[in-house]
């Protein structure tokens, strides 16, 4: 059966972007990503990305516009959907990830994104470079 991972691209004023540093397991710690993570048995897809932002981050959010459609994962059988969202309360503090970072437009590339996450990436600045 497919795994869906499920991310949140956060979107702040200025058109930042929310990355976090993935603290496990060996093979991606270091990596950056977008917060999120495996849908639950029963569990909606975004009902998923609010509780994992709920739980990584501390914050709740607004979810917004998908990005793109099934982003492949390097682990077999895994795929990763995206949306846009944008903080509604609290500020994001980084519960599981070894850090979290803004990146302003212009920065986008400036971390060490996780293989499937690049492409979503680009996705997400064409999607911003429109409004
Ligand atoms: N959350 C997230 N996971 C990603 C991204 N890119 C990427 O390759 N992955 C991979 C890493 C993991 O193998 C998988 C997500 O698993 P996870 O460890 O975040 O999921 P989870 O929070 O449900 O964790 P757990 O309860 O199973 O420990 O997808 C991304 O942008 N966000």
């Amino acid at each position: 059966m497919t795994v869906i991972v499920v991310a949140a691209v956060i979107v702040g004023p200025g058109g930042r972007v929310l990355a976090a540093q993935r603290a496990e397991p060996p093979a991606l710690m270091g990596g950056w990503e977008f917060p999120g993570g495996k849908v639950d048995p029963g569990e909606g897809e975004i009902e998923a990305l609010v509780r994992e932002c709920r739980e990584e981050l501390g914050v709740e959010i607004e979810v917004g516009e998908r990005v793109g459609g099934d982003w492949p994962l390097s682990t077999g059988g895994y795929v990763m959907r995206a949306w846009l969202a944008r903080v509604a309360s609290g500020t994001p503090q980084a519960r599981e990830h070894l850090a979290l970072r803004w990146l302003e437009p212009g920065e986008y590339y400036d971390v060490a994104w996780l293989a499937a996450d690049l492409p979503l990436m680009e996705a997400v600045e064409k999607l911003l470079a429109q409004d």
